[in-house]
């Protein structure tokens, strides 16, 4: 992806000449109006002139008849169909007034010219009736197209970009085409109704020339020279809102999410108990004053740029009647064919105006949907790889060898390594448990060995067994690990889908979610809701009831083991739940393990690592020491690092229990947890 780099180009339309707010400062910790001299485009809008857009022009159409095609061919076709007919009958109808005035304009009696006429007055009424019922069903099948349009273009750049790799998704590059591109499926749909209306002004246009020809040759030069100002006008007022557009695309996106954070649930006790709200108020305020200054010098530059098209349309306005009266006066034309050429003229100018002001707005949406494009591209490029090496049916064990791995960095940023030089192994039918200072890089592990990431290059490799899983298929691998993440998602659907969308390819099975809400311990919550599996979780939708956090945690951990996979990845599952929900956890752990499945661990109470069958410690981004519990707490063995900070635990722990004599005895399960 092209980045943010020293090929900026700054020409007098850049925008974000305006200073950074100090909102953005405090807030996002810099500006967020970019320059957009990265933007692939930029070459081409500076170059854009009424030639380069009239060659494009076959181009952009094709865009979005390929997407109407694919959304509804019939009404595609239905539109064609109207609009080619509508400009037939526009040129025939030109014909037929040019007749018409003829014979009125001719010599004879009135009623014998009105007789003659007639003929060709009754095709001008039946022309322009035609002429209407096709519009009316061209706007019909328009209408019906355009929503069709917007889903298609939708679904394909969401379809692609829910399986492009998680270092996609974590790359901010990334998100600032994906802002864009949302735009781009809206444009998509703005882009067909711009293509009806390019197709019917080109139609007209022809028609209105064809006749101009015919009737002088001089008329049709002076006819563009009318235009060429409004085109020039709608092009660099397009242009400027376009590069304003892509320069203030995350600004708008940071102040939007200003105003969602002062009316989301989730914010609403600190904005009301830190009294956030006028502090968050402050700054949407000065982040829409940087917007609206933007606006207000886009508005100015437009006024600007319209006044001098004004003048310069005023003046070929006046030159190209001056030659029509020339002609006149000078005997060169007759007055019906004048009269029909007035006609002709106004017809072809505002057929040309539209062309040319379609066509500017065709572009300006074609280029937000070449961003869609763009996106799609990237996303395929960027996606996860449909097939690959099988894994073995029965793996022994997964085995990092020498892993070094770096998350993408953001902005001029170069990030270090989180992970270097990892050597271990997750033997099958095991429970291993990974511990280790906060930062230290576990739940990173368990993302790689879950296949979200991959080590760096030439950073070691991941084998299960004898299959690396650089070249495995990685839906077998996905297949194979039921992740209970930190950040598990709190989906604002029923307790049902909650647990059911661990393996949402099947049928959502009852019996097998209360099974998995048994596991953790969840169906006690469960049984005091109201409506049961279907209780929708979370409020802000109706009937939505919510949950405590450790409610969430049994969730989280039920929807894992729904999952039924091989290796049950659970990073921190208790770290909210209460003593007693947390034994029944460990033990249902315990009860997994003697039964074949394979357990990854993470967790910082680490007397809840003592019947692990292997241990592995963190620190720093590299394995420090690994062994069963009785190895890393004998004394002298390994790097010690184990046996010190669960002594500090041991301590802490120690230190707070009651005496028995004077206290009553603490909980059972509190002293069965006690290291
Ligand atoms: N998505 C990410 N992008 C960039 N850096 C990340 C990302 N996730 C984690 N890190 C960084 O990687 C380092 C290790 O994080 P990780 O979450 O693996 O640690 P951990 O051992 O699980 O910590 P904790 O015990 O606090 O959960 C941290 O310094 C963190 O800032």
């Amino acid at each position: 992806m092209t980045r943010h780099d020293d090929r900026t180009v700054k020409t007098p339309d850049t925008p974000n000449a305006s200073p950074v707010s100090d909102s953005e400062r405090l807030l996002f910790g810099g500006e967020l109006a970019y320059d957009v001299g990265w933007d692939q485009h930029e070459g081409a809008w500076l170059k854009l002139s009424l030639w380069t857009m009239a060659k494009g022009l076959p181009r952009m159409v094709a865009t979005g008849l390929r997407l109407a095609r694919l959304a509804d061919a019939r009404a595609l076709r239905v539109v064609l169909g109207a609009e080619v007919g509508r400009g037939i009958a526009q040129a025939a109808g030109l014909v037929a007034v040019n007749a018409a005035l003829g014979h009125i304009l001719a010599g004879g009696g009135t009623d014998e010219r009105l007789r003659s006429a007639f003929p060709a007055l009754v095709v001008v009424a039946l022309t322009a009736l035609v002429g209407s019922l096709l519009r009316s069903a061209s706007t019909a099948a328009t209408g019906e197209l355009e929503p069709k349009v917007q889903r298609v273009a939708t679904e394909q750049y969401l379809g692609l970009v829910h399986r492009v790799e998680l270092a996609a998704i974590e790359d901010d590059e990334f998100h600032r085409l994906l802002d864009a591109a949302r735009y781009g499926a809206d444009s998509a749909r703005r882009m067909i109704r711009y293509c009806t209306n390019t197709l019917n002004s080109g139609i007209s246009l022809v028609a209105a020339a064809g006749v101009l020809t015919v009737l002088h040759p001089v008329l049709l030069p002076l006819l563009v020279l009318m235009t060429l100002p409004s085109g020039w006008r709608s092009l660099t007022v397009s242009r400027q809102r376009y590069l304003s557009f892509h320069a203030f695309v995350q600004h708008a996106r940071a102040g939007h999410l200003l105003g969602q954070l002062l009316t989301q649930r989730e914010a609403a006790a600190e904005v009301r108990v830190h009294e956030v709200g006028p502090f968050l108020l402050r700054h949407f305020r000065e982040m829409a004053e940087t917007s609206e200054r933007e606006q207000t010098r886009l508005a100015r530059s437009a006024a600007k740029v319209g006044l001098v098209a004004d003048a310069a349309s005023g003046v070929a306005t006046l030159l190209t009647y001056g030659a029509l009266g020339l002609l006149l006066w000078s005997g060169r034309m007759d007055l019906a064919v004048a009269g029909t050429a007035v006609l002709a003229i106004r017809t072809g100018s505002s057929s040309l105006d539209g062309l040319v002001l379609q066509m500017a707005d065709l572009h300006q949406e074609s280029l937000f949907v070449a961003d869609f494009e763009r996106l799609c591209t990237e996303a395929k490029a960027r996606a996860i790889p449909e097939t690959g090496e099988d894994l073995p049916d029965h793996v022994r064990e997964v085995r990092f060898e020498k892993v070094t791995f770096t998350y993408p960095g953001s902005g001029d940023h170069t990030p270090e390594p989180t992970l270097r030089e990892v050597s271990l192994t997750f033997p099958m039918g095991k429970v291993i448990a990974l511990v280790g200072a906060n930062g230290s890089g576990k739940s990173t592990v368990v993302k790689l060995l879950a296949g979200l990431h991959q080590p760096d290059p030439g950073g070691g490799t991941i084998w299960w067994d004898e299959v690396d899983a650089a070249t495995a298929d990685r839906g077998q691998i996905f297949a194979r690990v039921g992740l209970m993440s930190q950040s598990f998602f709190r989906w604002p659907f029923t307790v049902r889908v909650n647990i059911g969308i661990g393996r949402p390819t099947r049928p959502i099975d009852d019996r097998a979610v209360r099974e998995a809400a048994a596991f953790s311990g969840a169906d006690r919550f469960i049984a005091g809701l109201r409506r049961d599996l279907s209780t929708l979780l979370g409020r802000g939708y109706r009937g939505g009831q919510e949950a405590s956090g450790g409610e969430w945690q049994m969730i989280g951990i039920s929807r894992a083991w729904y999952k039924g996979a091989q290796i049950l990845v659970v990073d921190e599952p208790t770290s909210a739940l209460d003593a007693v929900a947390e034994q029944r956890v460990f033990d249902r752990i315990r009860g997994l393990a003697a039964a074949g499945q394979t357990v990854v661990l993470i967790t910082h109470r680490l007397h809840s690592v003592r019947h692990a069958d292997l241990i592995h410690v963190m620190k720093d981004g590299r394995l420090a020491e690994s062994g069963t519990f009785a190895e890393l707490m004998a004394e002298g063995n390994g790097a010690g690092e184990f046996r010190h900070a669960y002594r500090i635990q041991a301590a802490a722990f120690a230190d707070s229990l009651p005496s028995p004599r004077t206290e009553p005895a603490a909980a059972p399960a509190e002293v069965e947890g006690a290291p």
